[in-house]
């Protein structure tokens, strides 16, 4: 329960204007709800101000209108703008509004590239079409290739998101689009970057094990990319999140891809896209289904959702698109093809529909779906027979079977190579949603440490015991250690216990663990924290609560496709449909505000 001593309150105590507070205090708490702003009306009838909070005197419009503290979106900078019935505090509608002004010159700017692109283009038909294998499978697709829509639109744009689930060729399509981009032009400038170090170097890593062919040339240019947290690709100031580039400095590149960037944050994003300047596309590549970030804002998925119809194209670009096909291959479905697109993300936001890892029918693939569709009857079918190969679900939270899950960790502790125990020790991963009580991450890994002790695998008699598997919790970007990467403590040559890490290329470092700041044990971690990494094997503890919001079909959607090869769910039937049944919530002004792009507010 709320008190008045609470922090939002505290803050709103602090604005001089007092039938403001109750507002001010709402924007203060919906803020560290991961919203960027509220809707005061929708919000004022709900009861969560508390006393004497809870009276709201007069008109809230009025009220904000005549506020000195309140401005509009052209009005002098005050700490709130009051912008088509949404109250943001000022830095928030900043970043909103650098978001829509940088996409609205992206937009811009590539109308005058289309023609020389085009022409570009064209004169690689050969590569592109062998490439999609135009050429071998014509005909024996049975639906339009996506994946070729993707990489054709993001070459002629400057801004294009590419989203998709689990498998289904994000980076395979970058991949690709790479290989035409380095056949158009041989010294292109490309940086590959993600939010998180484990992102980038998994990003990396899939390209250079791609399934296409690629010449002797254009794998030397794949082996020469160097991914990077988004951090580091805008040269962070320290841990402040004050970056050297910026619209006065930007980024050197012709092309910037970011992966997982559903895990970007309002405040990154638009650091980001101010720091992209006009001569530099933008691909940014994420799963709209998967959680957002931790922080304020879910803007890929934002921008995702403005279309209610994805995939949609101008006559024009599907002429271009199509002319890469040969005869007998399935063409861009024609409800899909229009003559002027409404919205201004068209052609700019396409969605991968097919995985290639798993299937609808059956699995991980089917029981994702379920979930982020709340389809009862499929999910009803998975808990009443249980006889998936890929899925196992206990619904009465077996310690046998979470010891066996455990006893999986045996592989790592036992390997004597440690860039190798790295490997295997990422093979499986036990994700919790919550931090605190019996099912939370703190309680999980002390029982899985417990267990590993009474079974004379581990000793863990001090803080950094061997064979600590351990995350790190801030970036540390002078060590090029970043949040969220993963390291075991093991001794060097000379018997001192450090903390050791592969680094994108693959090459072992070690720290001595008391220069690499705050961790934590990782047998078990949050599905936040988790966000960005692949397990060939999940078991995933849903806390026995029901009503928790924090449940919700995003959070067991993300933690499900963190699984490649197998999942243990353990949950009962009413958490999962609780959970199926709710949704992630984020008040943000950018899915009504997205035609302030054509129309300059
Ligand atoms: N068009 C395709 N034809 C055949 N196989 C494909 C195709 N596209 C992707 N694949 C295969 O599917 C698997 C997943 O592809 P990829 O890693 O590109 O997907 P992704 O969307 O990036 O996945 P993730 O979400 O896990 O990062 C890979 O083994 C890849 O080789």
């Amino acid at each position: 329960m709320q008190t008045i001593n609470d922090v939002h309150a505290q803050f709103a105590g602090f604005f001089p204007e007092v039938e403001l507070r109750p507002l001010i205090y709402l924007l203060s708490k919906k803020l560290s709800e991961g919203h960027v702003c509220i809707d005061p009306m929708a919000l004022l009838d709900s009861s969560e101000l508390p006393e004497p909070l809870d009276q709201v005197v007069g008109d809230v419009a009025q009220l904000l209108g005549d506020s000195q503290l309140v401005s509009t979106a052209c009005g002098p900078k005050r700490p709130m703008v009051w912008h088509r019935e949404r109250l943001y505090l000022q830095r928030y509608f900043h970043y909103e509004t650098v978001i829509l002004e940088r996409i609205k010159d992206f937009l811009d700017s590539e109308r005058e590239r289309f023609p020389a692109m085009k022409q570009a283009l064209e004169m690689q038909r050969e590569l592109i079409r062998r490439l999609f294998g135009a050429d071998e499978n014509a005909g024996s697709r049975p639906d339009f290739d996506w994946q070729m829509m993707a990489a054709l639109l993001a070459l002629v744009n400057q801004f294009t998101i590419i989203t998709g689930g689990p498998g289904t060729g994000k980076t395979t399509t970058v991949a690709k689009i790479l290989t035409i981009l380095f056949a158009v032009n041989p010294a292109a400038k490309v940086a590959l970057a993600a939010p998180t170090g484990k992102a980038a170097f998994r990003m990396a890593e899939s390209l250079k094990n791609t399934h296409i062919e690629l010449t002797e040339a254009v794998k030397e240019q794949f082996g020469r990319l160097e991914p990077v947290t988004l951090h580091r690709l805008l040269k962070a100031h320290g841990t402040s999140s004050k970056f050297r580039h910026h619209a006065g400095n930007p980024l050197r590149y012709d092309l910037v891809i970011v992966d997982e960037a559903s895990m970007v944050d309002v405040t990154l994003f638009a650091k980001l896209l101010d720091a992209v300047g006009s001569n530099t596309q933008l691909i940014l590549l994420g799963d709209k289904n998967q959680l957002a970030s931790v922080e304020a804002g879910s803007v890929l998925g934002d921008l995702c959702h403005t279309q209610s119809t994805m995939n949609v194209v101008t006559s024009e670009k599907a002429r271009f698109i199509q002319q890469f096909l040969v005869e007998a291959e399935p063409s861009i479905p024609h409800h899909l093809v229009v003559e002027a697109c409404p919205n201004p993300l068209a052609e700019h936001v396409v969605e991968l529909q097919k995985s290639h890892r798993f299937s609808d029918e059956k699995g991980i693939g089917l029981l994702s779906k379920a979930i982020i569709n709340n389809d009862q009857p499929v999910l009803q079918a998975f808990l009443l027979e249980n006889i998936d190969d890929a899925i196992t679900i206990d619904k009465g939270y077996d310690a046998e079977k979470f010891h066996a899950f455990a006893e999986g960790y045996r592989a790592y502790i036992q390997e004597p190579d440690t860039a190798l125990a790295l490997k295997k020790l990422n093979d499986l991963r036990v994700l919790c949603a919550i931090r605190e009580g019996d099912q939370g991450v703190y309680a999980v890994n002390r029982r899985i440490e417990g267990y590993l002790q009474e079974k004379k695998w581990l000793q863990p008699q001090n803080e950094f015991y061997e064979n600590r598997p351990v995350m790190v919790l801030q970036n540390n970007p002078g060590l090029r250690l970043f949040n969220g990467d993963i390291g075991i403590v093991r001794k060097d040559a000379e018997g001192s216990p450090k903390v050791w890490f592969e680094d994108a290329s693959g090459a072992l470092r070690a720290f001595i663990p008391g220069h690499i700041g705050a961790v934590e044990t990782v047998f078990a971690t949050t599905v936040h924290k988790s966000q960005g990494s692949e397990f060939d094997r999940v078991l995933v503890l849903l806390p026995n609560q029901p009503q928790l919001p924090i449940m919700t079909r995003e959070l067991v959607y993300t933690a499900i496709t963190r699984g490649k090869s197998h999942v243990l769910l353990q949950c009962t039937d009413e958490v999962l449909m609780a959970a199926a049944a709710r949704s992630v919530e984020r008040a943000s002004g950018l899915m009504h505000r997205i035609d302030e792009i054509t129309n300059k507010q």
